[in-house]
């Protein structure tokens, strides 16, 4: 039996809808016999990387993403902002979303310095604006005088630190970040969950992938559960996360033989009402 139930946000305006939304990707493979043994030539196959995915996110809202390895996270992120190819559904934004690492088209062969230009730039900053905040930009990156240096001379972790202080300059209405928040160290990692969280306050709409469970909890007022394409679990960070983790850990024990049965998915959250919220079918 299944119960349907209607979660609703109000207050603050949507900033982002997704309707059932759905990529499917095509992929040419190498063909394989019934003994696992290659054959010639090569067939086609088709990876549902989302199945239907459906929210509406309003201002203010930092939303985490969490799912295990190839759940479709990072695809559902690139959908939003227009870089996945959609099979089917939609997705409405108030405002083109900034893909954190993507947007900033960042130079290898220029210095940090030159890229804070070049990124504030393509971000929509005026040039007065990026000479007024320049220095702040650079200080925020905390990379130092490595700031003068060409960026193919940086380490993964500078990098991310450089396009993280450059895309969150300016605040946009729609935020995504896909595990930029893993690179860096713990300092960092402080101060750019700080930093969100003041995006936040300052109205924008922020969704944030990642695997580290603990920043989505001190980010993520919200957080939704992906698995295998679907929408498993879209609530408060805290209940979602607790049975995120049950279904991890029971799955651990059934594993080791400590548990009997394997553990059961929640949801799956299905689609819009007319009125714009979630309908969550739970079975
Ligand atoms: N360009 C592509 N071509 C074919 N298949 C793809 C492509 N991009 C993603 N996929 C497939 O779509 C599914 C979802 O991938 P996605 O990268 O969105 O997962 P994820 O949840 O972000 O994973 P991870 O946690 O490992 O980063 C996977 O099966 C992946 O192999």
């Amino acid at each position: 039996m299944s119960e349907r139930t209607s979660r609703r946000t109000g207050g603050s305006p949507p900033t982002v809808v997704v309707d059932d939304l759905r990529v499917t990707f095509e992929v040419q493979v190498g063909r394989h016999g019934g003994d696992g043994r290659r054959r010639r030539g090569t067939t086609r196959q088709r990876v549902e990387a989302l199945k239907g995915i459906s929210a509406v996110v309003h201002r203010g809202e930092a939303v985490g993403i969490v799912g295990r390895n190839g759940s479709g996270k990072s695809t559902f992120l690139r959908a939003i902002a227009g870089l996945s190819p959609v099979s089917g559904g939609a997705v409405w934004a108030s405002a083109t979303p900034t893909l954190l690492g993507v947007n900033a088209a960042l130079l290898p062969n220029l210095s940090g310095e030159r890229n804070i230009e070049l990124g504030c730039l393509a971000i929509g900053m005026t040039p007065k604006e990026i000479r007024e905040r320049k220095d702040e930009i650079a200080e925020f990156s905390g990379i130092g005088d490595a700031i003068y240096r060409p960026m193919r001379t940086y380490s993964a972790g500078m990098g991310s630190r450089l396009k993280f202080a450059i895309a969150t300059a300016k605040v946009p209405e729609v935020l995504l970040i896909d595990e930029a928040l893993n690179t860096g160290d713990a300092e960092f990692r402080e101060r750019s969950q700080e930093r969100i969280r003041q995006l936040q306050a300052e109205a924008g709409t922020v969704f944030l992938v990642s695997h580290t469970l603990a920043a989505v909890e001190d980010t993520c007022t919200r957080t939704m559960w992906i698995h295998d394409g679907e929408l498993r679990l879209d609530g408060p960070t805290e209940e979602v996360l607790g049975a995120y983790k049950d279904y991890n850990a029971g799955w651990r024990h059934f594993r080791a033989g400590t548990r009997r049965e394997a553990p059961r998915l929640p949801g799956p959250v299905v689609g819009l009402d007319r009125s714009f919220s979630a309908v969550v079918e739970r079975s």
